[in-house]
């Protein structure tokens, strides 16, 4: 038997592991879960709702016939042979509305119908399509107020037999009109109507309102008008086309029917002032759950479910047990899965976690087999509301006060994009499955175990992708033993991309991070239309995704300043600069934010080419604002460099240390446009490919970048760059110095990892967009959010189809020095292409100022001073005078132009 393989002591248990497989068993949990049960009990409400609505329907014709049968045989009419009724669902029809219409509510029983047809909807589609609560909440005041107001008009106008209030509507009027008369009835009423109007609808009565909604109107006819033949520059507008969703972005005139949609769609529409209901009606977000398995010492083995509950930013840990006194994991975990969703219902707005602490080393008792850890699930639940926030008012127009500067006032008819554009990408929630819990709970102590490592405590909390087990060790264990043992907890789960945090920071824990098998798509809907993302005051809002505990990764790209993302090929870059470009055109207006776009692979990015005219900025003279030649990457950023220069220049003018600053004072007409001075808008930057670059065009564009990447933040210069190759010789020191939040997607090894985040752990990624970032000197896991090109597609062309500027936002021109040749001397007989618009320029603000052609013009500084000496020469400025402008001699257009008709 010499050949016989020996059987180690690993396989052993993995085969007994196998053995030892439960039967699949559909529980009636499962059962409940199961979608298909969803579908049966929507089909079945939707058709309920729809025999009610014929049946009132019918009984409003059939009534007179079928009254005296019902009431004479009461319930018995169903047993009674003989009898024949109008009703179109005969018997069951007849008796059922009778008793709500005749007795009941009159009229207004028909809202019924609505609750069933909702919540059918809502099971059937498997999302929350229509909000129940809000229905169940007008639905009652409905009926309440329509019975009464139908029953008095009834007995006071009238005088049908009819129930038009029903019993209910009548007894109420009745009593109203013996106390307060009818007189005192019909106010009562009226102000109910009124009470019930303003609640549902929130129409506007304000004046300024009204002369706004006038305004608004014969801007929108006159643009229509005026703008027809050139719209856009592609072309592609539509005649007096106004799609349902363009409505969403328009101001009160227009949210105010929406509100209806909202109710009807469950839609809820940002006005202003109403962030806060929108926080306040935040609940059921997706839920991060949080299993916790605590106290291994705990001698009787009781299993102890406790939901703690966190609110935002507070690590206030209430553990509220729910005594469960189960022996067995199984059952527990079923216990899980259920107080699961009861915490998930009821809380709103949680974002952060804390583990439940409990500083007082547990006596860990090494017998202990895993299944004596009690489980407790903490519930965390993100701040993804489940009624969708729909797009927004212009908000650059809300902070304008009166008499200031507007910067979005050239396109005041902007209609930001609208959050149906994006789908939902399966279910928000994230899923978790108690047996997976359970089973990798036990191998990972039972593994633990094996290397006589024992703790205290194990949690986890169930992310869209990965699953982090924190463990807190038996006092005296080291936290290196853990961290060795990656390998062996992975062999164990027999699971990839499995990663050991040791310690997390802050937590006094250590995690390990267990990819789920049923991994959970996070849509970029639910995270634009969440309230961090919509309530906001950053400059640059960027959705990224989202963490382990579910809460969305939202940040400012102004703050980090730059961002550099790396990733081997397929594993979601080109997604997350979707994602990121989307959030940023979700919340920005044309005026105040433009791409530049470096796009070398040619299909990555050229589904922004719609956008041009709106958002995209170009060199003067180019065709195509989408950067795909190597060799215009070397200009653009020059222009760039320039553009940064100019800014300063202004900043410094300005006395103002940053954009906002500067912005700020331009806005409130501090700030002299004659003088070159304008609305900045911000300026992303973003290169895919760039090792692509580096490698045709090396220091020529390393140079550049990194000018850009450490000065171009203060004035609004943003860049994000992206590659597919991590290594050194491309990701150098000095790019890496000047980029401090980087991410990294799965990469192939622990050198690319190292090379990207000075950490390994990328080349653990499960890719499919699981991705680490790091940004602030924290490593972060995230699942980045997910946006498919079609979605991408039809955003751009809603915004391209709306009336855009003429052209691009121009940079500034860069004529390399040495492709300058003769044109560039000071020679007036070889003068300047834009020597006649410098000279006219100079004329007519009379000032001559090297900074003001260099503004103006948008030129770089030694081309705006060569000009300036070619002026000089031609009589047109006077000598320099050092810090002082020059004296300008030409006085009027005129004198210039008998000069420059002189000029050889
Ligand atoms: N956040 C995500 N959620 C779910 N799936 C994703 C996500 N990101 C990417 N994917 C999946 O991975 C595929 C590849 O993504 P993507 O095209 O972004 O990769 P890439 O890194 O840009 O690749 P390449 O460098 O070759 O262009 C996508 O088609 C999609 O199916």
């Amino acid at each position: 038997m010499a050949n016989k393989l020996k059987t180690s002591p690993k396989q052993a248990r993995a085969t007994q592991q196998l053995k030892e497989e439960p039967e699949v068993q559909v529980t009636v949990s499962e059962f409940v879960k199961d979608e298909r049960t969803y579908k049966i009990v929507g089909a079945t409400l939707l058709l309920i709702g729809f025999f009610l609505f014929i049946s009132f329907a019918s009984y409003l014709f059939s009534w007179k016939e079928d009254q005296d049968k019902v009431v004479n045989f009461g319930i018995k009419i169903f047993s009674t042979d003989d009898v024949k009724v109008s009703n179109l669902f005969g018997v069951l029809g007849a008796y059922t509305s009778h008793n709500l219409i005749y007795n009941g509510f009159g009229l207004a029983s028909f809202l019924i119908c609505t609750t069933f047809f909702v919540l059918g909807v809502n099971l059937m589609s498997g999302k929350k399509i229509f909000s129940l609560k809000r229905n169940i909440k007008y639905v009652i005041a409905g009926i309440l107020i329509l019975s009464v107001a139908f029953a008095y008009l009834n007995s006071q106008l009238l005088h049908t037999g009819f129930a038009w209030g029903g019993g209910t509507g009548e007894l109420i009027s009745e009593w109203l009109i013996k106390w307060i008369g009818s007189l005192g009835t019909f106010c009562i009423l009226l102000l109910a109507v009124l009470f019930y109007i303003i609640w549902r609808f929130d129409p506007k009565f304000s004046i300024a309102s009204f002369k706004k909604r006038v305004a608004d109107f014969r801007a929108t006819d006159m643009q229509q008008e005026d703008a027809e033949p050139e719209l856009n520059g592609s072309g592609k507008r539509k005649k007096g086309k106004k799609s349902d969703s363009q409505y969403i972005h328009d101001n009160e005139t227009d949210t105010a029917p929406d509100l209806d949609n909202e109710e009807e769609g469950s839609l809820y529409i940002q006005q202003p002032g109403a962030a806060n209901q929108a926080g306040n009606r935040l609940k059921n977000g997706s839920g991060s759950v949080t299993v916790t398995m605590p106290d291994q010492g705990s001698e009787d083995a009781s299993l102890g479910l406790s939901l703690s509950e966190k609110a935002a930013g507070q690590a206030s840990s209430g553990t509220l047990p729910l005594s469960v006194n189960e022996q067995l994991a199984g059952q527990h975990a079923e216990e899980l899965s259920s107080d699961g969703s009861i915490a998930l219902d009821n809380k709103p707005s949680r974002a952060a976690t804390t583990m439940p602490t409990n500083n007082t080393p547990a006596k860990v008792s090494k017998n202990a087999s895993p299944e004596d850890f009690k489980l407790e699930i903490s519930e965390e639940v993100d701040d993804v509301p489940s009624e969708i926030i729909v797009g927004e008012e212009n908000p650059a127009a809300k902070v304008v006060a009166q008499g200031d500067y507007e910067p979005t006032l050239d396109l005041s008819n902007y209609k930001y994009p609208n959050i149906d554009m994006l789908e939902m990408h399966g279910s928000e929630k994230a899923v978790h499955d108690p047996e997976e819990l359970e089973q990798n709970k036990n191998q990972i102590i039972t593994t633990l175990k094996n290397y006589d490592i024992h703790i205290q405590r194990i949690s986890a909390t169930v992310g869209p992708t990965v699953t982090l087990y924190e463990i807190v060790p038996a006092p005296g264990v080291r936290i290196s033993r853990i961290k060795n043992l990656e390998d062996d907890i992975a062999l164990s789960l027999a699971a990839l991309g499995i990663r050991i945090i040791a310690p997390i920071p802050g937590r006094g824990t250590i995690g390990i991070e267990v990819p789920n098998i049923n991994k959970t798509i996070v849509s970029m809907r639910g995270l634009i239309s969440s309230e961090k993302f919509q309530n906001n005051k950053f400059s640059l809002p960027i959705a990224i995704g989202k963490k382990i505990n579910n809460e969305n990764f939202i940040v400012d790209l102004a703050s980090m300043p730059h961002l550099l993302m790396a990733g081997a090929t397929g594993q979601g870059k080109s997604v997350g600069v979707n994602a990121l470009l989307v959030s940023l055109l979700y919340k920005k207006h044309p005026s105040q934010l433009k791409f530049v776009l470096v796009d070398p692979k040619k299909v990555e990015l050229s589904i922004y080419r719609t956008i041009e005219h709106h958002f995209l900025a170009k060199l003067p003279g180019e065709e195509e604002a989408i950067i795909t030649d190597t060799k215009k990457v070397v200009t653009t950023l020059n222009a760039l460099c320039i553009e940064m220069d100019n800014r300063y220049d202004l900043l410094k003018e300005a006395g103002c240390r940053n954009i906002k600053e500067y912005n700020e004072k331009f806005i409130k007409r501090r700030l002299n446009p004659q003088k070159g001075h304008q609305f900045l808008p911000f300026i992303v930057l973003v290169i895919d490919e760039f090792a692509d670059l580096i490698m045709t065009a090396g220091k020529e564009v390393e140079m550049p970048i990194a000018r850009l990447a450490q000065l171009a933040r203060a004035v609004g210069i943003h860049l994000i760059i992206a590659t597919q190759r991590p290594s050194v010789n491309i990701i150098t020191g000095t790019i890496k110095a000047n980029f401090p939040a980087r991410i990294a997607f799965k990469v192939s090894s622990k050198i690319d990892s190292r090379t990207i985040l000075d950490a390994g752990g990328a080349e653990q990624l499960i890719g499919k967009g699981d991705m680490l970032i790091s940004y602030n000197g924290e490593i972060t896991r995230l699942q980045c959010a997910f946006v498919d090109t079609p979605e991408v597609d039809q955003i751009c062309d809603f915004i391209g189809e709306q009336q855009g500027y003429p052209e691009a936002f121009l940079l500034p021109e860069y004529i390399d020095e040495k492709e300058m040749g003769s044109s560039g001397g000071s020679d007036l007989e070889d003068r300047d292409p834009l020597f006649e618009d410098a000279a006219r320029l100079i004329v007519q603000n009379q000032v001559g100022s090297t900074s003001l052609i260099q503004r103006r013009m948008k030129l770089g500084y030694n081309r705006a001073g060569r000009l300036m000496d070619q002026l000089e020469m031609a009589g047109v400025v006077g000598a320099n005078q050092g810090s002082k402008a020059r004296d300008v001699l030409i006085k009027t257009d005129a004198e210039l132009q008998v000069l420059l008709d002189n000029m050889p």
